[in-house]
């Protein structure tokens, strides 16, 4: 299934956001969406998911919300487990687009996402009681059990461990290499450039650029967008990032 924006815009009072965004996620793709803190990301993915007003047009958002359910996961960047549940039933909300059945495929579903997530060893456990990294990979295995193919995450990776951040990232890459897509934000642009087939960069409600990550993370656009001076170097094991100063706004 495609994510077809076009003309995305979001107001916040008169001020654009998010402007005039027109962009695909399609089958196959792990998408990194990064810019500055205030850039619109997170806006640009609420509206996508119908969940904030704005104009132009989102194939999401025109979707009833069970259908919407069935076709696209939303991690929210704020981690908020208000009810006293254990991993297993959090987890297990995911399957509610796909109604009550909880044996055969939709049990495998739950145990596959408690699995990959690392959970099984705390499934029984009240997830209100977990340390916040945890409680975020209770979050993703919850939008994995939802079985869309489509997932939309808002900094999925910050405040996870690093090995927790490459777990994570490999998850979405084998969702997207499974035919699923993934969009997620994120600031951690070393593992952008190594774990996304794509990047979108937003500067001030702008999709500024929209390519894969070499040609995308330039010096010039790390100046212009980032205000950072940074190296990338090719190395065998991938690419590495290292910022290295800021330069004046
Ligand atoms: N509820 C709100 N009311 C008014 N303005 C808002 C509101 N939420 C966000 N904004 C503004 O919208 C702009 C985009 O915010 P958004 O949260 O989409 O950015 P972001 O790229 O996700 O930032 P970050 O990297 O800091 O999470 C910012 O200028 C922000 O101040």
């Amino acid at each position: 299934m495609k994510l077809e924006l076009q003309d995305l815009s979001v107001l916040r009072g008169e001020c654009p956001v998010v402007d005039a965004v027109s962009a695909q996620v399609s089958p196959g793709e792990l998408i990194g969406l990064i810019g500055p803190n205030g850039a619109g990301k997170t806006s640009l993915m609420r509206a996508a998911m119908g969940l904030l007003a704005h104009r132009g047009h989102s194939s999401l958002a025109r979707l009833d919300p069970m259908a919407r359910a069935r076709a696209a996961a939303w991690l929210p960047q704020a981690r908020e487990i208000a009810w006293g549940l254990s991993v297993e039933e959090l987890v297990g909300l995911g399957r509610l687009p796909h109604g009550r059945d909880q044996t055969g495929a939709g049990r495998a579903a739950l145990n596959e996402a408690l699995h990959r997530m690392g959970l099984e060893a705390m499934r029984a456990r009240p997830a209100t009681r977990l340390s916040g990294g945890e409680q975020a990979r209770v979050l993703i295995a919850r939008a994995l059990a939802q079985e869309s193919p489509l997932i939309l995450a808002d900094e999925p990776i910050a405040g996870l461990d690093p090995a927790a951040q490459i777990d994570t990232m490999e998850v979405f890459a084998a969702h997207a290499g499974a035919g699923g897509a993934v969009l997620c934000s994120l600031h951690d642009l070393g593992l952008a450039a190594r774990h996304c087939t794509r990047i979108w960069v937003m500067d001030r409600g702008r999709l500024v650029a929209d390519g894969p990550p070499d040609q995308v993370l330039s010096e010039q656009l790390l100046a212009d967008v980032f205000h950072i001076r940074a190296r990338f170097m090719t190395t065998p094991d991938g690419p590495v990032f290292q910022p290295l100063s800021t330069l004046h706004r």
